[in-house]
C-alpha cells in the first residue's frame, strides 16, 4: 500500500496517490512531468516539503517521521544498474542482506540462491566490468529482490536494454513483482501490458489520471492511447 500526499514546491509538483497494495503501477507523463521525482520521494532520496505524508504499508516515512531509505521496505531499480564496481556480482546482491546484519556467510549463500532464479549464478564471481549491460542488470534486479522488499520501484528498468535482453528481463521483472507492490516509470507499452495493473499519468507536476489499465486501454478515446499514439 502507498499513499503519496507530498509536494515538492521548487520543482513544481504536488502528488496525491492512494495505491493498493499487491497491485504494479504504471507511472507515464511527458519529459519533466515528475516522474523520477515521485520515484525519488517513495525511495527516500528526496525529502518533501514540509506538511506532506508518505506511508508504505501503514507506515510513515516522511511527514511526523523520516524513515532513511534503506530501511523503508522498498528498494529500486533503474536504467542504469549503477553496481559497486569493486564487487563481485554474488558481493553486491549480498550488500543489502549484509547492511541489514545477516551474517557473512548467510549473506552470500542467499545471494547465491537469487542469482539462480534469475539464471546467472555461473556469473556470481564476475566483478562488474567482466558483465555485459544485460547482465549487469540482471544482477541489479537480484539485489534489488535480494532484500525481499513488499515494494519495488523499477526507473526505466529496461530503457538500456536491446530487444533480446529486454524481452528476458521483462519476464524476470514480472516474476520479481509477483507476490509485492510495484511502480514502473516507463515509455514503453510493452512494460505496461506485461507489469502494469494501474496506471497514474503525470502532467503539469500532478497526477492527472489514475485507474486501472484495462479500462484505460479500452476504447479508441482513451488516455493510454492517446498518450502513446499522441494527438
Ligand atoms: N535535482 C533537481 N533540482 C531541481 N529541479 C529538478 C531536479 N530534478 C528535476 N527537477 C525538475 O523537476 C521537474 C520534474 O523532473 P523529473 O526528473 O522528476 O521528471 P521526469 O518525468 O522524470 O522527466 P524525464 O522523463 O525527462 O526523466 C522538472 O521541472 C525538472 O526540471
Amino acid at each position: 500500500m502507498i499513499s503519496l500526499h507530498a509536494g515538492i514546491a521548487d520543482r513544481g509538483l504536488r502528488f496525491d496517490l492512494e495505491h493498493g497494495e499487491g497491485r504494479t503501477l504504471a507511472v507515464i507523463g511527458r519529459n519533466g512531468s515528475g516522474k523520477s521525482s515521485l520515484i525519488g520521494l517513495l525511495a527516500g532520496l528526496i525529502v518533501p516539503d514540509p506538511g506532506g505524508t508518505i506511508a508504505l504499508d501503514g507506515t510513515v516515512v516522511a511527514g511526523d517521521q523520516w524513515v532513511s531509505p534503506h530501511r523503508r521496505p522498498i528498494t529500486l531499480l533503474s536504467q542504469d544498474p549503477t553496481l559497486f564496481p569493486h564487487m563481485s556480482a554474488l558481493d553486491n546482491v549480498a550488500f543489502g542482506l549484509r547492511a541489514r546484519g545477516v551474517n557473512r556467510q548467510r549473506a552470500r549463500e542467499h545471494a547465491h540462491d537469487h542469482l539462480a532464479r534469475i539464471g546467472i549464478d555461473q556469473l556470481a564471481d564476475r566483478m562488474p566490468n567482466q558483465l555485459s549491460g544485460g547482465q549487469q542488470q540482471r544482477v541489479a534486479l537480484a539485489r534489488a529482490i535480494a532484500v525481499e522488499p513488499t515494494i519495488l520501484l523499477l526507473d526505466e528498468p529496461l530503457a538500456a536494454m536491446d530487444v533480446a535482453a529486454a524481452v528476458e528481463l521483462r519476464s524476470l521483472i514480472r516474476n520479481a513483482l509477483q507476490g509485492r507492490t510495484g511502480v514502473v516509470v516507463t515509455h514503453d507499452i510493452a512494460d505496461i501490458r506485461a507489469f502494469a495493473d494501474d496506471v497514474a499519468v503525470l502532467a503539469d507536476g500532478r497526477v492527472s489520471d489514475y485507474g486501472p489499465v484495462d479500462e484505460r486501454m479500452g476504447d479508441e478515446n482513451s488516455l493510454l492511447r492517446r498518450y502513446f499514439l499522441g494527438g
